[in-house]
């Protein structure tokens, strides 16, 4: 499991109500379980337990450990390479404050603090002389480790290699990067490593030197904190950069309105807007242009002759479309012939990240964009059905199989739907997005199910929204599958907000109002 995911994972379980300080409490408790089975295995008697802590959830996890192990009759050291002032993880403090406040103390815990590379040195000097029977925990630095290493780290580091102790790295060996494996500098060269939930990426790849035997444990994590998408999937969205230009944070395209329908790209680029995409054009017919220009100021118009896209669009569009980093091709713009030839052609020639909405779920063919694993559909079931209508009799498959009401289901029922499902998508190598009482977002074997929303959100204009704001974080640099997952949580989120406000009276312009702040969620 990447690194980050993993972040995303414990996130989500805190949406879901399942705290991280449970969470660590599961680590620190498996890992005291792993360290006292590895005592017995190594050592004939009971041996000294030396933990190195750093400032993050990593040396958390040691705190915890320390707390059971001591409990096990363990004697054990701790080696805090912060104070409390420089330990941020709030989680970490509190179990570090757990065992200050073991005072007068009867257990046998020693708290040191390392202040500089000196007091490491000394600890040097005294893992030379009898440290054999011993074994150290290396908590200083988990998933979190970024950049070079710093100098006490370093020291640090330097001096568990150099004894002789049995060494046990909490989730990575401090130094490895989690998502590559690789070793910038130093890294301690753990005999073993005890990690949480899913192996991380990096330690499958880098040597077993450092690595040692990998142990996994499982820290109650439900499967569906990996399934749900939540405000942790916001981590996968980069910071914005201080000294950003415009631009730099994306430019979209919308291909779309008609001289029926003007609201719904407007409504699109709004939502685009909100989800923080620098620029957002609108290609649309003449007869729509004015009404969006009227609108919003914010979005760039261009206006294209006829009352309908047509191929004579084509060359224009296709300008417009080589300064810009995603494009969305639909909303409101009406089915007809020459509509359906434009857009044929364009998934055909433009190579940029394409998401699909509304009339062009209905007017492109599925076989010209099956292998192309950069393109995003958003149908709601209907839509859904008629794109897919060939698969769906192909695989011998009714139209009851992929109706998404999953109301009532048993979990062998919604297994069994999600597997439906699945074997149609697979068809195409790009994203489906599968709207309904909840969201279902599929590309090839990976599923994410998005819980928000409310049935208020039937009112025209929130599937424009949504396209909006899945092609926005697209055009940002967020992948196919994560634009497409996080969109359907924002969306859903914002009419969960705007019902709060509103109540059932909302219309889909009140969902952009939300957007902005639901993006700083983490
Ligand atoms: N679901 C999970 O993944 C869980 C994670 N837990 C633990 O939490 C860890 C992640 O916690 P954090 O995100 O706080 O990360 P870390 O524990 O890796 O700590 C990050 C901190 O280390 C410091 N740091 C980063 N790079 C450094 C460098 N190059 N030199 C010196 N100092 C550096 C930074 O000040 C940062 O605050 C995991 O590895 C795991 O041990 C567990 O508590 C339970 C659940
Ligand atoms: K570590």
């Amino acid at each position: 499991m990447d690194p980050i995911d993993m972040q995303v994972t414990d996130h989500n379980c805190e949406y879901l109500g399942l705290s991280r300080l449970c969470l660590m409490e599961n680590a620190g408790k498996s890992l005291s379980d792993e360290v006292a089975t590895l005592s017995t295995f190594t050592f004939s008697k009971p041996v000294k337990i030396v933990i190195f802590t750093g400032s993050g959830g990593n040396g958390g996890d040691g705190f915890v450990a320390a707390r059971h192990l001591l409990n096990r009759g363990f004697s054990v050291d701790l080696c805090l390479l912060k104070n409390d002032d420089e330990i941020k993880f709030q989680d970490a403090l509190t179990n570090l404050k757990v065992l200050r406040n073991l005072n007068p103390r009867v257990s046998r815990l020693n708290i040191n603090y390392l202040k500089d590379s000196s007091e490491i040195d000394k600890l040097d000097i005294a893992f030379n002389n009898n440290f054999s029977e011993s074994i150290i925990i290396d908590g200083i630095l988990g998933t979190g480790i970024k950049g070079k290493i710093r100098s006490k780290e370093r020291r640090a580091i330097e001096v568990i290699n150099k004894s002789n102790a049995l060494k046990v790295a909490i989730d990575v060996p401090s130094g490895m990067n989690p998502l590559t494996g690789e070793v910038l500098d130093v890294c301690v060269k753990a005999d073993y490593t005890v990690g949480f939930h899913k192996v991380k990426t990096g330690l499958k790849i880098a040597s077993e030197d450092i690595v040692g035997g990998l142990i996994t444990c499982d820290i109650g994590i439900p499967l569906e904190a990996e399934l749900f998408v939540g405000d942790g999937d916001l981590l996968k969205l980069k910071n914005r950069s201080n000294n950003s230009h415009k631009g730099n944070n994306g430019s979209l395209l919308i291909i779309g309105g008609s001289k029926e329908y003007s609201g719904a790209p407007g409504l699109a680029g709004i939502s685009a807007i909100s989800s923080g995409v620098d620029l957002v054009h609108v290609a649309t017919p003449e007869s729509a242009a004015t009404p969006i220009k009227s609108y919003s100021p914010d979005l760039i118009v261009h206006s294209l002759k006829g009352d309908y896209l047509n191929l004579n669009n084509q060359e224009e569009i296709l300008n417009l479309v080589e300064d810009v980093d995603a494009v969305l091709i639909g909303p409101g713009a009406s089915q007809n012939d020459e509509t359906k030839k434009l857009f044929n052609i364009l998934v055909h020639k433009i190579k940029k990240p394409i998401v699909l909405d509304a009339d062009a779920l209905k007017l492109v063919n599925r076989k010209l964009i099956s292998k192309r694993n950069d393109i995003i559909l958003t149908p709601h079931n209907n839509e859904f059905k008629q794109f897919y209508q060939d698969i769906i009799h192909e695989e011998g498959l009714t139209f009851d199989d992929v109706s998404m009401r999953f109301d009532n289901l048993n979990y062998k029922t919604v297994n069994d739907k999600l597997t439906f499902f699945q074997s149609v998508t697979n068809s195409i190598e790009g994203v489906t997005v599968v709207k309904g009482e909840s969201d279902f977002i599929f590309q090839g074997s990976k599923v994410k199910i998005n819980t928000t929303g409310n049935p208020g959100m039937t009112v025209g204009g929130t599937g424009d929204c949504l396209a909006g704001l899945t092609s926005g974080l697209l055009a940002q640099g967020l992948n196919v599958f994560d634009s497409a997952s996080l969109a359907t949580f924002l969306n859903g989120k914002a009419g969960d907000l705007a019902m709060d406000k509103y109540g059932y009276g909302f219309a889909a312009s009140n969902l952009s109002e939300f957007i902005g702040k639901l993006m700083d969620g983490v």
